[in-house]
C-alpha cells in the first residue's frame, strides 16, 4: 500500500513543478522560486550587454497601462521570454517586455507587464525585477496599478496616489522577503513605514494642480486574487482603512523599500467596490482594462511631468 503511494508521488513530482510543468504545457512552468543575488547579477549583466545606458527611473505598468512604454524614445525592447530566468506575464492587459530608452529626456526602464501571485508565481518571483532594475542603476520607481475603489467618495477614473498599503498576504506569512536575507539587497528587518515617498507625492499633487486635476491620496490594500472581493471582504477592508484594492504592487514596493528605491505609487480607480447585497454590479477585468485605457493619457502626462522633477533634482532628502 505505502509502496504504491510512493511510486505515484515519484512519477508526478507536483511539489517540484506541477503536473502541467511535467507536460511542458503551462506558461508558469517554473521550478526556481528564488532569485539569488548572483542570479540577479547574471540577469543585470545580460541586460547591460544589450543596453549599456544606466536607467535612472524604473516604471511598472499596471493593467491596461502598458501604453506608457510606447512613448519611450530611442527604445530597446527586450521580451521577457529572451531574458534568462524571467517569468512571463499571462494576464490580459499586460505585455511581456522590458523597455529601455528615454522618457521626457530621462533614461528609464519600464516593465510593460507585471507578474501577480495568482498567476502561480511566489510574491518573491513577482517582485524580483525590482531588484534587477535597482542593480541596473535606477533609484526612483513609479508603480502604477488598476484598483477597485473602496472609499465611497471615489469615482471610477479617479487617480489615487498611494500613501501607504496593507500587505494582506504578508499577514498570512506571504511576504517576498521571507527566507534567507542577502544583505547585499537590503537589511533583514527593513522599515517600510515610508515606502511611498512623501516628497514624490507632494510634487505629483503640484503637477496635477496645473491641470486642475484633483488627485486622491489613500491606502492601497494588496490581496492575492484572482477573485474580486466579496461584499464582506469589501466591508472589512474599509474598516481596516483601505481606500483602494488590487492584486499587485505591495510585494513590489516591499522589495523596493528593502533595496532603497524612492517610490511613487499610483492607483487608477477602475471600478467601485460595492457593498450593497441588492446591487447586481460585479467587477470584471474587461471594465478594468477599458477604464485604464481611457485614462492612460492623463496618467502618462502626469508621469511625463514628474520626470522633470527627477531631472532637475527638484527634491530634498535625495538618498
Ligand atoms: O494591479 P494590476 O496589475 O494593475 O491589475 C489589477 O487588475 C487585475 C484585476 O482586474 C488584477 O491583476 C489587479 O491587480
Ligand atoms: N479588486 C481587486 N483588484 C482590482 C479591482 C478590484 O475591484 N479592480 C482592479 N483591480
Amino acid at each position: 500500500m505505502s509502496h504504491n503511494t510512493n511510486t505515484s508521488i515519484k512519477s508526478a513530482p507536483i511539489a517540484e513543478s506541477g503536473p502541467w510543468a511535467a507536460a511542458g504545457e503551462h506558461p508558469n512552468a517554473v521550478t526556481n522560486r528564488f532569485y539569488t543575488y548572483e542570479c540577479v547579477q547574471e540577469i543585470a549583466a545580460f541586460i547591460q550587454r544589450l543596453v549599456p545606458a544606466k536607467p535612472e527611473l524604473a516604471i511598472i505598468c499596471g493593467s491596461g497601462l502598458g501604453g506608457l512604454a510606447d512613448l519611450i524614445v530611442d527604445k530597446t525592447v527586450i521580451p521577457y521570454s529572451e531574458i534568462p530566468h524571467f517569468p512571463r506575464s499571462t494576464v490580459v492587459g499586460h505585455r511581456s517586455n522590458l523597455v529601455f530608452g528615454t522618457f521626457n529626456g530621462l533614461n528609464v526602464v519600464c516593465m510593460q507587464g507585471r507578474f501577480h501571485p495568482y498567476e502561480g508565481y511566489t510574491t518573491a518571483m513577482c517582485a524580483f525585477p525590482v531588484r534587477v532594475m535597482h542593480m541596473l542603476g535606477a533609484r526612483s520607481l513609479v508603480v502604477t496599478c488598476a484598483a477597485g475603489g473602496l472609499n465611497k467618495d471615489y469615482s471610477v477614473g479617479d487617480i489615487m496616489l498611494i500613501k501607504d498599503h496593507l500587505n494582506l498576504p504578508s499577514f498570512a506569512g506571504n511576504n517576498p522577503l521571507i527566507g534567507h536575507n542577502d544583505e547585499r539587497f537590503g537589511p533583514r528587518f527593513p522599515p517600510v513605514g515610508h515606502a511611498y515617498d512623501r516628497q514624490y507625492i507632494m510634487k505629483m499633487k503640484e503637477i496635477a494642480a496645473k491641470y486642475n486635476l484633483q488627485l486622491r491620496e489613500g491606502v492601497y490594500c494588496g490581496l492575492g486574487g484572482p477573485c474580486y472581493e466579496t461584499i464582506a471582504e469589501i466591508n472589512m477592508l474599509r474598516l481596516l482603512g483601505g481606500d483602494a484594492v488590487g492584486m499587485s504592487t505591495v510585494h513590489e514596493v516591499t522589495l523596493a523599500a528593502h533595496c532603497g528605491f524612492r517610490t511613487l505609487g499610483i492607483a487608477l480607480i477602475t471600478n467601485k467596490c460595492l457593498s450593497d447585497y441588492n446591487s447586481t454590479y460585479e467587477a470584471v477585468h474587461e471594465d478594468v482594462i477599458r477604464i485604464s485605457e481611457l485614462k492612460a493619457d492623463e496618467l502618462q502626462q502626469l508621469i511625463f511631468d514628474f520626470v522633470n522633477v527627477l531631472k532637475n533634482n527638484d527634491l530634498e532628502n535625495q538618498h
